[in-house]
């Protein structure tokens, strides 16, 4: 479905009337600017005050969904023990402060063992480019290169040596290309957190999720009817809505939140 399907303003008011909200985020580019040093990317201030809002709200739960190590998103979203995390593009979880366990097998190790060596040349190669070790994988960042000529080249490099090693899925996002030796992406994870929050509550739950990223179509992919999702910023998507930006976002949160409140103390 295309975005623009949906105006904001009447997905957003919608949501507001639900008993039982999930709203799901990702977080670089979604709530978080896109910074060179994926250590100092911060909730914007807005976005902040106004997810801590819809969680007091009865009924309403966030969640992230982030292709981030676990350990990473829940310093960066400052998050507390009832929080609701899944991490690695929906391989780690976190839910109230019980994570499961990642138990990577030998043969996994060993996978991740060898790409390793082999990106770890690869990414020396080029000035400024930088691997992330991940639990279950890595990533070849480049936002920092300033010859973005070599890009193209050191990510296909990436691409055939994860393909030699065999068994890693490839995701490309901003400025990354990413290689998990478990295929499991953010869809899986917004379909365990609605699943948990339906169980424990007794009645179907509705979901928001917004992204900026490919890697987040996958979640836009599982929502149902009476669900939203919301695309943050350019470029194609199955999203049904659109925002132009993170200020925007911040925005349709607050939105969400006065309405939400007022609804609530309607009924
Ligand atoms: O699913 P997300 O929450 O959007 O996480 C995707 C990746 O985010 C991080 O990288 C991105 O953000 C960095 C900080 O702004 C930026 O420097 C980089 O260019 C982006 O690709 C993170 O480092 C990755 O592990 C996540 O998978």
């Amino acid at each position: 479905m295309p975005a623009g399907e949906v105006a904001v303003s009447e997905g957003v008011d919608a949501l507001a009337r639900v008993p039982r909200l999930l709203v799901a985020l990702d977080f670089d580019g979604t709530v978080a600017p896109l910074v060179d040093d994926p250590s100092m990317s911060r909730v914007a201030p807005g976005a902040q005050a106004a997810i801590d809002r819809l969680r007091g709200i009865a009924g309403t739960w966030v969640a992230f969904v982030s292709g981030r190590p676990l350990a990473s998103l829940a310093r960066l979203t400052e998050s507390g023990t009832d929080a609701l995390l899944v991490g690695s593009h929906g391989v780690e979880v976190s839910i109230r402060g019980e994570i499961a366990e990642l138990a990577l097998s030998a043969e996994e190790n060993d996978r991740m063992t060898r790409l390793e060596a082999a990106l770890t040349g690869l990414v020396a190669s080029v000035p400024l480019a930088h691997l992330e070790h991940k639990p279950v994988g890595y990533g070849v960042h480049t936002r920092r290169v300033v010859d973005q000529s070599l890009v193209p080249p050191l990510q296909a490099a990436a691409r055939h040596a994860a393909d030699g090693v065999g068994g890693f899925t490839t995701r490309v996002g901003k400025d990354i290309v990413e290689f998990s030796v478990r295929d499991v992406n953010k869809g899986d994870g917004v379909r365990m957190l609605r699943a948990l929050l339906a169980g424990e509550e007794g009645g179907p739950v509705a979901v928001l999720y917004a992204g900026d990223d490919v890697t987040d179509e996958d979640a836009f992919a599982v929502l149902e009817p009476g669900d939203l999702g919301v695309k943050v910023g350019e470029g194609a998507t199955q999203a049904r809505a659109r925002v132009a930006d993170i200020p925007a976002f911040t925005q349709l949160l607050a939105d969400l939140a006065a309405r939400r409140e007022a609804s609530v103390q309607l009924h």
